[in-house]
């Protein structure tokens, strides 16, 4: 065999002039592999050459074929990209923009808190409730923009308990708000339902010894649907979703009719069993990181307080409930044709990822892998005690120990923060920044301002470098200073008017 630099005298030309050399290169490359027989390829090309051309061709074939493996294994070390081709390129912005109707006893405590914290760190605006509402917007009233503390508009988010209504929602959020909700399996949500609000839903009270069982073999002797918190009691789901909880369960059409219009509204539906595999879903809809999506469990109640429910009672429980029931067998099936479509193994991966990464989470916040639950009454710090609704129910908290260091304290803190401490964390924060930037605009009186109590979100997406803001730092964009404002649409002053629930029931 030849070696190209030898000086042999036939070669030379291609040794001497660089360009040649380069065009000879190219030239013999084509001939080489697609042409001649190996003797003749090795003739004009050097063994060190041909051994690069080899481990060129070979990574530009690994590249085409596995390229989602690649870009998986970069997931892994914490780039942004998303796992798959098919996904928004790397350098799509967050989408900020969000409403995720919180239905009942469905995980729904676990994702406010985690949109919670993602509105903190991304200095976003949370729309949170006026304090006539409680921490909720005046459920179980149809959601009104009125119900919307003006300190915490215009919004990016909005997550607390609301019955859905679709048209004051489009008022309130931008036009690009993703809509996002989640359901859970009927039987077990009812049995949650059930043993949660057994001393405040009338219908459960009436119960006799607070029995499933009686309830569910003649419901209409206990159950009013006029009743104030009667929605806990019979499709409580359709109910959140502004549907009609009580519409003729022989009349299938409105169930499919509901689901049709839900999917129209809904760009995904989240189901609790799936926890994870909905998380990556959405992740990938809203260009966010794997960080993004960690959590910890709430709102958990503690193994003593769940029934155990008998399997005659499984039929009757759909039965009962059987809007929710349609309902979520048609958003399980569209889950899981959505996650196949995205790839089972794809899905697979990254929810292990997510789990070892939350391994991580538990470790650095509790020193171990697991959460150290404890029941309300254990918990030291007043603010960490979840709602308990009655003494025969508990719920899982947590503290935190006190061996972990200053930061991960900080950090961990949010996470396992009960979601009426954390609203009136966010209100207190978001009014400061809210009167930081009034006081701002006051000494620019040159410059036309909208009037602060806008309808018009301030921005829509978040710059994936950005850093993490403080929250009450003030009221600039974080895609810039300024927010965007939709020239299009009037900011509208808020009108509050005191709403007083009619039931004493609200967890605060
Ligand atoms: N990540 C995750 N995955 C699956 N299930 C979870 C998760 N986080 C919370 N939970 C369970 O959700 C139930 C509480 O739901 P909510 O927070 O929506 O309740 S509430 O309506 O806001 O009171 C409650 O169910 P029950 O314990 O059966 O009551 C929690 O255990």
């Amino acid at each position: 065999m030849h070696d190209a630099g030898s000086g042999n005298g036939e070669e030379q030309p291609f040794i001497d002039n660089k360009r040649s050399l380069a065009q000879s290169d190219s030239w013999w490359s084509s001939i080489c592999i697609w042409r001649l027989p190996v003797p003749v390829i090795c003739r004009k090309m050097s063994l060190k050459k041909i051994f690069l051309l080899l481990v060129v061709i070979c990574t530009v074939s690994l590249l085409l074929h596995k390229r989602d493996y690649l870009t998986w294994y970069k997931e892994s070390f914490h780039v942004d990209c998303p796992v798959r081709l098919n996904s928004p390129p790397c350098q799509k912005p967050k989408h900020t923009n969000i409403v995720f109707l919180k239905t009942h006893k469905t995980a729904s405590t676990t994702m406010q808190n985690l949109l919670f914290r993602f509105g903190e760190l991304n200095n976003l605006t949370v729309a949170l409730p006026i304090q006539a509402c409680g921490h909720q917007f005046c459920y179980p009233r149809s959601f009104n923009t009125q119900f919307v503390h003006p300190h915490t508009l215009p919004a990016n988010v909005i997550t607390n308990h609301m019955r859905f209504n679709k048209t004051a929602l489009q008022h309130l959020m931008p036009n690009d708000t993703i809509y996002i909700t989640i359901l859970r399996e009927p039987v077990s949500m009812f049995e949650s339902l059930f043993t949660y609000y057994s001393r405040h839903c009338e219908s459960f009270k009436r119960v006799p010894n607070g029995s499933l069982e009686v309830f569910l073999n003649r419901p209409y002797n206990y159950y009013r649907p006029l009743e104030y918190d009667s929605s806990y009691a019979h499709n409580c789901l359709t109910f959140d979703l502004g549907g009609d909880k009580d519409w003729p369960a022989n009349d299938v059409s409105y169930a499919q009719a509901f689901a049709a219009e839900l999917d129209q509204v809904f760009s995904l539906v989240m189901i609790s069993e799936y926890f994870d595999e909905s998380l990556v879903l959405l992740r990938h809809l809203l260009s966010w990181n794997l960080e993004d999506i960690l959590y910890v469990k709430l709102n958990m109640r503690t193994e003593d307080s769940k029934k155990s429910v008998a399997p005659d009672l499984l039929a009757k429980i759909r039965a009962w409930n059987s809007i929710d029931s349609y309902l979520y067998d048609y958003f399980n099936a569209t889950l899981w044709r959505k996650l196949s479509e995205f790839g089972l193994v794809h899905v697979e991966r990254e929810v292990q990822l997510l789990r070892d990464a939350q391994e991580r989470l538990m470790k650095t916040c509790f020193g171990r892998e697991e959460p150290l639950f404890r029941s309300t009454g254990e918990i030291k710090r007043k603010d960490l005690r979840p709602w308990k609704p009655n003494e025969k129910v508990d719920i899982v908290g947590y503290d935190l120990p006190s061996n972990i260091s200053r930061e991960a304290q900080k950090l961990c803190l949010k996470y396992i923060m009960p979601e009426i401490s954390y609203t009136e964390v966010l209100l207190r924060s978001q009014s400061l920044r809210h009167s930081q930037s009034k006081r701002k605009s006051s000494q620019k009186p040159s410059v036309p301002q909208p009037p602060t109590h806008t309808l018009q979100p301030r921005h829509s997406h978040v710059s994936r470098n950005q850093q993490p803001a403080s929250p009450a730092k003030g009221h600039s964009s974080v895609t810039g200073a300024k927010s965007i404002l939709n020239p299009k649409s009037i900011p509208k002053k808020v009108v509050i008017t005191k709403y007083k629930p009619k039931s004493p029931h609200t967890k605060a």
